[in-house]
């Protein structure tokens, strides 16, 4: 592994910061869940400021694979990280205790279609946030480096 390395800078959004923050300051033992399905954290590294980002994320992993979904509630905009992995696909994801390396690759096609299945199976609310816009909502897959 080569952890990314730089300053962390905290999220603007309160909610998914402190749940970041909770997460990775208890070493994954907390804050791990949300509407009681597992959550994950990425850490991208920011497109413009370089700095560390730390995103909270639904969990979604086939055979050792994750995949990292941009939904944002549905909304007409990408979120930021989203951007960040475009400028650097070498991110870290955190699931509990576990911290790795991972390149990240959006898919496309049957593939996205794969994971989107997997996607839905692990926090069905992405199928309605999906429906509610008209915005394609990314999937990246990470895979180990
Ligand atoms: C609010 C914004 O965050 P964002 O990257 O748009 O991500 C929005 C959300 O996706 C993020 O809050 C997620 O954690 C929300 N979220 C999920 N969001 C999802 O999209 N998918 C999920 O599955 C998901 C699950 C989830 C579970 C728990 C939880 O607490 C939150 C969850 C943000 O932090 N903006 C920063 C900038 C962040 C950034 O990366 N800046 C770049 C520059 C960007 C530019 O070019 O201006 C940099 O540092 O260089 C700011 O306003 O200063």
């Amino acid at each position: 592994d080569m952890p990314l390395t730089g300053e962390y800078a905290p999220s603007t959004s309160d909610f998914a910061r402190n749940q970041a923050e909770v997460y990775e300051q208890s070493g994954g033992t907390e804050g791990t869940m949300l509407h009681g399905r597992p959550v994950v954290i990425l850490t991208t590294v920011g497109a413009r400021s370089g700095k560390l980002r730390k995103t909270a994320l639904m969990r979604v992993e086939h055979d050792g694979d994750y995949a990292v979904v941009a939904s944002l509630g549905g909304a007409p905009k990408h979120p930021v990280w989203y951007f960040n992995i475009l400028a650097q696909p070498h991110v870290e994801l955190q699931d509990g205790p576990q911290k790795h390396d991972y390149l990240a690759r959006e898919v496309t096609g049957e593939e996205k279609r794969v994971w989107w299945e997997r996607a839905v199976e692990a926090f069905p609310n992405y199928a309605g946030y999906q429906e509610k816009t008209d915005r394609e909502i990314p999937v990246f897959v990470l895979e180990r480096m």
